[in-house]
């Protein structure tokens, strides 16, 4: 029998007890596909002695001392999943540095501080997967590493953070509220240990990061990428969307293409927008991911499923992890990052979309006017005005034709200033073709 491929497993939550259920569970045939067992070195987790139902281990396997788990002689390949920056990093590049592979489901730390880590297994001579990162079981990243390397991919378009997309589904099927609709979200093992981390962005921007680094060959970080949360996403907005026939989905578009000086760049943002009903990420409900790749030749594919929950992330944690044993046991390992094209990051105020604004007006004459006035003076079209009264005042709301973030964000900050203009009530993207 081929000595056993030996796993040292850093976090036993949501997503690692489910790893070691699938290890156990599925240990022939893990072993009949890689050619030698897997073994579980050690399990490192916070507390010893918490309940973690009904786990196929002993007590003797936990250990609350990660980084010397990590350094141990008889540990192979390091499975990383407890999120966070620190010490995650530190344990990772110890792992890969030594020539220990790492199968990681951080997000955080990859968009935060990638380059730490391919730099320490370029040194180490070791491999780094991360399928779990990005849209949990969705086959994505290998995709784009592998398969379309012969292309070339100018945008990625997507869902990929599943507690926004569980939310803005609830709100806008049942017209659940925001908090509660978090807390079931939290219950499912959807959200993060900090779900602001859902709730503001910052989940989909590493993911987006991620997925940019990957399409374009580019070292993108998350501070590269343009954020916005779902915070300010009102029942208000849900059913404005519903009377234009759209609804609000958490989108992340990430595009490759000449910047305003013809140079090629990069741009990545994160965001809430409305799309039409008809558009197909409309129908992306619950905590589904969906995400569009369009590239040169292949055209457009769509990769869609579960992008987060234990088992699903699980699944795969574990292709991965057959992925790196294998490698070790052929003594090869996987081609190492592609950032050969370091690209410059486009600025936000480059990118072009339509808008949907909210107003709360005086009821006067001359008011649509003066607000018209404002968008033609930035040069931004105006597609179509709705205006209801409200006693005194009135509600009015402008959707545009294509203009830059700049140019809106200026017609905005005018707008504000307007007298009989109350308040900006919401500002919102409008994606897809009307
Ligand atoms: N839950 C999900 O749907 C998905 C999660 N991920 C990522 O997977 C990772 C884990 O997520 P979950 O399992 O949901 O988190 P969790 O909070 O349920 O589990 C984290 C585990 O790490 C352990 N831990 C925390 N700090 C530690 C420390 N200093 N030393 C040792 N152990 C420590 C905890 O004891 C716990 O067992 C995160 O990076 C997350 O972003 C990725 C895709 C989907
Ligand atoms: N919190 C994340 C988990 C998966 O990446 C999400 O909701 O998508
Ligand atoms: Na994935």
């Amino acid at each position: 029998m081929t000595k056993p491929v030996r796993v040292a497993l850093l976090g036993c939550g949501t997503v690692g007890a489910e790893v070691v259920r699938l290890l156990h569970d599925q240990a022939a045939d893990l072993t009949a596909r890689i050619g030698a067992p897997i073994e579980l070195a050690g399990i490192a987790v916070r507390r010893l002695g918490r309940d973690r139902g009904a786990l196929p281990v002993g007590p003797a396997v936990f250990t609350t001392d990660p980084l010397g788990l990590v350094k141990r002689d008889d540990v192979d390949v390091v499975v990383e999943v407890v999120g966070g920056i620190e010490p995650a990093r530190t344990w990772l590049v110890e792992a890969l540095r030594a020539g220990k592979s790492v199968v990681t489901a951080n997000k955080a730390l990859l968009a935060e501080d990638g380059a730490s880590l391919h730099d320490a297994a370029a040194e180490g001579g070791a491999d780094l997967y991360y399928e779990a990162a990005v849209a949990g079981a969705i086959p994505l990243l290998r995709p784009l590493r592998e398969s379309l390397h012969g292309d070339s991919v100018n945008r990625v378009t997507g869902i990929v953070n599943g507690t926004t997309n569980y939310i803005l589904s609830a709100m806008d099927a049942t017209g659940a509220g925001f908090a509660e609709a978090l807390e079931q979200a939290t219950e499912l093992g959807y959200a993060e240990a900090d779900p602001t981390a859902d709730v503001e962005g910052f989940d989909a921007a590493a993911k987006g990061a991620i997925l940019a680094s990957l399409a374009f060959h580019t070292r993108v970080g998350a501070a590269d990428v343009h954020r916005e949360g779902i915070t300010e996403v009102t029942a208000a907005d849900v059913a404005s969307a519903k009377a234009m026939g759209c609804t609000i989905k958490l989108l992340c578009i990430a595009s490759r293409g000449p910047d305003a000086a013809g140079v090629d760049s990069v741009s990545v943002r994160v965001h809430p927008a409305m799309i039409p009903r008809t558009h197909p990420l409309a129908g992306v409900g619950d905590a589904f991911n969906a995400v569009f790749v369009e590239a040169r030749a292949a055209g457009q594919l769509m990769f869609y499923g579960r992008g987060a929950g234990g088992a699903p992330t699980a699944s795969a944690v574990l292709g991965d992890l057959v992925a790196v044993a294998r490698n070790r046991l052929a003594g090869v390992r996987a081609a190492s990052e592609s950032a050969y094209a370091a690209l410059p990051i486009r600025p936000m105020g480059e990118a072009v979309t339509r808008y949907h604004i909210s107003l709360d007006v005086a009821d006067r004459a001359g008011v649509l006017a003066a607000v018209a006035g404002v968008f033609a003076g930035h040069g931004v079209s105006i597609a179509t005005v709705r205006q209801s009264g409200r006693g005194e005042d009135a509600e009015l709301v402008v959707v545009t034709h294509r203009a830059s973030d700049a140019a809106l964000a200026a017609t905005v900050a005018e707008l504000r200033d307007l007298e009989h203009v109350r308040a900006i009530v919401s500002v919102l993207r409008v994606e897809g073709e009307p």
